[in-house]
Order: C-alpha cells, then sequence, then structure tokens
C-alpha cells in the first residue's frame, strides 16, 4: 500500500479543507507543462507506475478534473465524501484555469490560477529543482547516537527493516567508532551482521579510522562514510584530532576500501558554524569537501551541525563547494535547532543539490556538539518534496508508521510537524 489513506484512515475524512492529500503519495505525477502545451499549467495526482506513463492522454485528464470540480461543489457536506470517492477512477487537479481552490476524488485539494504573472512566477522559483532527490535516511545512526538511553539492538535492526520497507534507498546503519566515545552505538557490529543481507537499499556505517573500517567490513558493510570537519575545534573534540590529522586517517581508509572497491561517503561538518569558533568560512568548507573529494568520496553531504545556518548563509558557502566539487556530488545534511531546515534545502534544491540527508521523526544530534537538535525530520522533506513535484519514491504513510514506531520506543511524541499534523488530521477523523 502506498498512499496514507488507509493506516491514517483519511478516506473517512469529509471535512478537510487545507491539506492536498494527493501529494502524500510518492506515485502522484506530474507531465511536464510543456509536453501538455499549456503554458505552465500542471496536472498533479494521477497515480502512474512509471514517467513515461504520465504522458497519455491529458486532455482526458483535464476534462475530467474539470467534471469533479463542478461535482463536488453541487455535493451536500454531509454524504460528500461517499460520492466523491464512489466515481474517481483517476484523480487529478488542473492548475491553471481560475484563482480558485478545489476538492478531487481521492481527498486531494487544490489551488487554480489563471494569472500569468503567476505561473511564470512558479516557473522561475521552481522550475530548476531536480525532478528526482535521492534521500539518505541517517536515523539509525546520527539519530540514535545521542540518545541518553541506549536503544536495544533489536530496535535498532527493526527499524533498519522498517525504513527499507519505506522505499528509502540509503540507510546509514550504524557507526563503529570507539565504544567509549559513542557507547549508544556499541553494538555495530551485532546491528550491521543483522542486516547485512537486507535487500532494497544501501545500508553506509561510519567509519573514523582504519581500525573502524576493518571492523565494518569484517560485519559486512558495503559502504562506508567518513567524517571530517572545517572546524578545527570541532574536530578535535569529535574525533580528537586536527582536520590535516583526519585527513590523513581518511586517505588510509579510502585507499583501503577502494582496493576492496567499497565506495565511501565523505562529510564535512560545521559547514555554516562550530559550537566553540562560530562561524566558519566557506572557503574551509569548500577546502575539506574538495580533499574528501579527491581522496575518492563518490559523494560529500555538507553538514549544518549544530543546525544553525540560515539561506543567506548557505548561499556562499554552496557556492565555494559548488567550484571544486561538481555539484552532483553534493549532498546537504541540516540539523533543524532553529527551524530553518527546510528554506535551507529548498535553496540547496534550487542551486541544483539532488541529495538529502534527513531523520525519520527528527531523530538526531551530536554527542560533542551541545545543544544541536535533532536532524531535519525525513516526513517533513518528503511532504515538501511530494508538494513540489519531485519524486523520491518514498512511501510518506510507511514512513510515519516508522517514525511511531520509534518515537513509542523513546517515550516522546515525533520531532516531525508532518507526522504531528497528519496524525491530529487521523484523531479528528476518528471523531467525525
Ligand atoms: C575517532 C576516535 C575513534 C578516536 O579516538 P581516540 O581516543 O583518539 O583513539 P585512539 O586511537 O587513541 O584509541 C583509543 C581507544 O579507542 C579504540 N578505538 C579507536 N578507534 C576505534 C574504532 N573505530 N572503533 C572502536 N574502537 C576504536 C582504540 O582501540 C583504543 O581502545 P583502548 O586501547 O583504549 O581500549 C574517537 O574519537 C571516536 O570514536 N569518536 C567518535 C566520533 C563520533 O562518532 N561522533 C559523532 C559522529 S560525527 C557527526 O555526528 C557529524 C555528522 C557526520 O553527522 C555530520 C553533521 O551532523 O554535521
Amino acid at each position: 500500500m502506498s498512499s496514507l489513506e488507509e493506516p491514517l484512515g483519511l478516506d473517512k475524512l469529509s471535512s478537510l479543507s487545507t491539506i492536498d492529500l494527493q501529494r502524500f503519495s510518492s506515485n502522484a505525477c506530474r507531465p511536464r507543462a510543456e509536453d501538455m502545451g499549456m503554458g505552465s499549467c500542471w496536472i498533479e495526482g494521477r497515480n502512474c507506475s512509471s514517467s513515461s506513463n504520465c504522458n497519455e492522454d491529458y486532455e482526458g485528464y483535464t476534462r475530467e478534473a474539470f467534471q469533479w470540480k463542478r461535482q463536488t461543489r453541487e455535493t451536500s457536506q454531509g454524504d460528500s465524501l461517499k460520492r466523491r470517492t464512489s466515481s474517481q477512477g483517476r484523480s487529478c487537479m488542473v492548475y491553471g484555469s481560475s484563482c480558485d481552490s478545489w476538492y478531487s476524488s481521492d481527498h486531494q485539494y487544490g489551488f487554480q490560477c489563471n494569472n500569468k504573472g503567476a505561473r511564470g512566477m512558479t516557473n522561475k522559483f521552481l522550475g530548476g529543482i531536480p525532478k528526482f532527490v535521492k534521500i539518505v535516511e541517517v536515523g539509525p545512526r546520527d539519530g540514535l547516537q545521542n540518545e541518553k538511553n541506549i536503544v536495544p539492538t533489536a530496535v535498532k535492526v527493526e527499524l533498519i527493516h522498517r525504513l527499507v520497507s519505506c522505499g528509502l534507498p540509503v540507510v546509514e546503519a550504524t557507526s563503529f567508532v570507539s565504544p567509549k566515545w559513542v557507547p549508544q552505538l556499541a553494538d555495530a557490529k551485532d546491528v550491521m551482521e543483522a542486516v547485512r543481507n537486507l535487500e532494497g537499499a544501501r545500508l553506509p556505517v561510519l567509519t573514523p579510522n582504519l581500525k573502524g573500517f576493518e571492523a565494518a567490513i569484517a560485519a559486512g558493510a558495503k559502504e562506508v562514510a567518513i567524517f571530517a570537519s572545517a572546524s578545527e575545534s570541532f574536530s578535535k573534540s569529535n574525533i580528537n584530532c586536527s582536520i590535516e590529522e583526519s585527513l590523513t586517517r581518511y586517505r588510509a581508509v579510502s585507499l583501503a576500501a577502494k582496493k576492496l572497491s567499497i565506495p565511501v561517503r565523505g562529510y564535512v561538518s560545521c559547514v555554516v558554524g562550530c559550537p566553540a569558533e562560530g562561524a566558519i568560512s566557506p572557503s574551509k568548507v569548500a577546502y575539506v569537501a574538495k580533499e574528501l573529494y579527491d581522496m575518492g568520496c563518490f559523494e560529500i553531504s555538507l553538514g549544518d551541525t549544530i543546525g544553525v545556518a540560515t539561506p543567506g548563509a548557505i548561499v556562499p558557502m554552496l557556492e565555494a563547494v559548488m567550484a571544486v566539487v561538481p555539484v552532483e556530488k553534493l549532498a546537504v545534511h541540516f540539523h533543524d535547532t532553529y527551524g530553518q531546515s527546510l528554506p535551507n534545502i529548498l535553496l540547496s534544491l534550487q542551486m541544483g543539490i539532488s541529495t538529502i540527508d534527513c531523520s525519520v521523526a527528527g531523530l538526531g544530534g551530536c554527542p560533542y556538539a551541545k545543544g544541536a537538535s535533532g536532524n531535519v525530520a525525513t516526513e517533513d522533506v518528503v511532504y515538501m518534496l511530494n508538494g513540489l513535484g519531485v519524486k523520491t519514491n518514498v512511501d510518506l504513510g510507511k514512513l510515519m508508521l516508522v517514525g511511531d514506531f520509534i518515537s513509542n520506543h523513546l517515550g516522546r511524541p515525533s520531532g516531525s510537524k508532518t507526522a504531528i499534523a497528519l496524525s491530529r488530521v487521523n484523531v479528528d477523523a476518528s471523531k467525525i
């Protein structure tokens, strides 16, 4: 099941007025405006298995959408949902005829606008963002490395299984770091051994040195990540060595990985600010990113470790890094301390980044970055990307259930605003 309707009982709702529920489904497809000969109008919401299938019969869908508009307005509140859903078949939504909001089958809310200027603005601001975004789920590693109470191995393993079943292409599983430094992940070997044959996603692990790399490979890891910092102070507090020393260690890890054909991802921490040093200059970030790239990292994730970045700081940092590392090799990794992650992600997408790190239920934080909050919640990122018509292949309904699973285990509410809002919708639905 790929839609939210079943798990959340959204099919029972008749009184929603503001939420575009179809967007929750990762299967919503959106033909390109130019293919449709409609200027920048587009149709959203028809389910299809591949993008090529989305190119059929636009005219028919357009007509159908308008019929729906008339139908739903004529329907009275009481038994409206039954009538709406009974004649669904295809659900679609047309943007671009008159400025008005409306409701279609599949509980979908939309907005239409005939204003040429507004359509031009949409293209201007959103036209350049990638059509597909790779989500790198870091919950089991970054999410759990800072938990006060150590999470049992079986729960971690279950979490990874559930995350993979949501369609996430990469799930960072654990870290082979010193158990004295990060006792929360002291069971890395057991976790990795339990998931090593899991199919459907890549399961990288953090390795701070050759010792960690060798242990990771012995436990079955097929991909590793190394993590340097753009801040000298943070490097010392996090991995007990200078930036240059860390790069020397990582060259050894990269070389060993190359011999075994193991892909290596690189992280740069503190790309905007450091808890000890304050602002970090973009040139330092670019330097470390380029070093990691040159030693063979296939992707460089730029981490706002303490979550202080705003879009104003992200632009010069990304510009500096993009001058030395190709944009398609970059990922962004935001912690949500100041609630800036989504605007930062949107801006990163506009600048051409198409890989985003995030953590289910907004879990996370670094033990060596006091005050830093969790990563941006995966649910919130997927919700935003669905709304932008960007494909991720992640099933938001299933993801929310995974968020419930781990939040219940940790005994606290989810850090995802999307998850909280949608569970309220669910509670309201049960009162209808
Ligand atoms: C890097 C070290 C290991 C250096 O730690 P150290 O103490 O300097 O290392 P050492 O070489 O002197 O060894 C000390 C002890 O650690 C052992 N040791 C040494 N290496 C390992 C290993 N790989 N696995 C297991 N044990 C290890 C080693 O065998 C020895 O054991 P002893 O002889 O005392 O019994 C340590 O500082 C460490 O583990 N740090 C952990 C850092 C960490 O995990 N931080 C959080 C992740 S980074 C992050 O969150 C940022 C990121 C990536 O998410 C991006 C962002 O948010 O911006």
